[in-house]
């Protein structure tokens, strides 16, 4: 079984997409290029002070730049062919492409009480008799799917990355990852949670990030292997509500480190972080813009789900990725989740 057809929006980035956050793995160092003079004069000094001292490193690092700059430049169009293309995916578990309640933990169900979401102090109070944690800071984690669902997701991931030829990369920091979106899955299985499940959740916790509108969403997983790809660099993802949603219990450490907002990491340097534990079928819930880090696993693998949930209301204001009023650009598929003009449903899959 495929899933369903998707009629496909027109969809919109900012333009520093094209040359804002690229991420040098050897070096821990987010850059933006725009040509070769402007990168020497902003990055030559700090990768040198990070270990890029002699010219072959140097050169290395900007021919990857400039790589990972194509790459950006024909993100979309092989999104969208691969997207088309993945249509024609058989899935082993085809019951995974519509949202059930079957999947979803019953302690979840319980919290998601009609009589819960009056209001955040009673959504708050019933998340935490329901299995839940307020971490303080904004971060929440509670459980969300069941242990079987997790695990034939996590099954379909893994057929699906076998059965692939070509598909992309999520994102720079992890190279393992699956996009969701990209797979189709989302379109069907996270609309659907999105709108019944998290955003009544989201509107009550965070209405100052959007969280009563949000209108688009980023999906994928990450794969993390303890002696290969163990950890993830400290970042700010580009939405306003993040979700980490763990899909297996086959390994040790892990934990999500959260740390200061973005903008405000001189105020905020003596807050002390948060740490939360991964468990399997538990969703974290935090602010987008609020800098966090996977600690390194020490044994198995790990595989997450990602949510980043968008809502245009907030971004179209400005966008997280350079801070500026976003210089809007359009794509066929796969936009960074503004929107142009009032009333416009484009880039909207809720
Ligand atoms: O590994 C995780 O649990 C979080 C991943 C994450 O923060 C991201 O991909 O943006
Ligand atoms: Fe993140």
């Amino acid at each position: 079984m495929s899933h369903p057809s998707t009629v496909l929006r027109t969809e919109y980035v900012c333009s520093c997409f094209f040359k804002y956050q690229i991420f040098i793995k050897k070096y821990g160092l987010h850059v933006c290029y725009d040509n070769d003079v402007q990168f020497e004069a902003d990055f030559r000094q700090s990768l040198r002070f990070r270990g890029c001292s002699t010219d072959k490193q140097y050169t290395d690092v900007l021919s990857q730049v400039k790589g990972e700059v194509e790459r950006r430049k024909n993100y979309h169009s092989r999104f969208l062919s691969n997207y088309l293309r993945n249509r024609e995916y058989r899935y082993v578990y085809p019951e995974l492409v519509q949202l059930q309640t079957s999947h979803l933990d019953c302690r979840f169900l319980d919290m998601m009480q009609e009589k819960n979401l009056q209001n955040a102090d009673t959504l708050l109070h019933s998340l935490v008799n329901h299995g839940g944690h307020v971490h303080g800071q904004q971060v929440y984690s509670f459980p969300i799917f069941t242990e079987e669902f997790c695990k034939h997701l996590s099954e379909e991931l893994e057929n699906f990355k076998q059965s692939t030829k070509e598909r992309s990369l999520p994102n720079t920091m992890n190279f393992e990852g699956v996009s969701l979106d990209e797979m189709g899955l989302s379109y069907t299985l996270l609309t659907a949670l999105i709108k019944a499940y998290l955003q009544p959740i989201t509107k009550l916790l965070f209405p100052d990030w959007g969280g009563g509108a949000i209108d688009s969403f980023k999906s994928f997983a990450v794969h993390y292997e303890a002696d290969k790809y163990p950890s993830l660099s400290k970042h700010f993802d580009n939405a306003e509500i993040s979700l980490s949603i763990c899909l297996n219990s086959n390994f040790t450490g892990g934990e999500l480190q959260l740390e200061q907002m973005l903008g405000q990491e001189e105020a905020d340097l003596d807050m002390e972080p948060v740490v939360v534990q991964q468990k399997v079928g538990q969703c974290i819930m935090h602010r987008s813009r609020q800098f966090h880090f996977a600690h390194p696993i020490t044994s198995g693998v790990r595989t997450n789900m990602i949510v980043w949930m968008r809502s245009s209301s907030i971004r179209n204001e400005m966008c997280p990725m350079c801070g500026h009023s976003p210089d809007i650009q359009e794509v066929p598929i796969a936009g960074d989740g503004f929107t142009l003009g009032q009333g416009n449903p484009a880039c909207s899959w809720l």
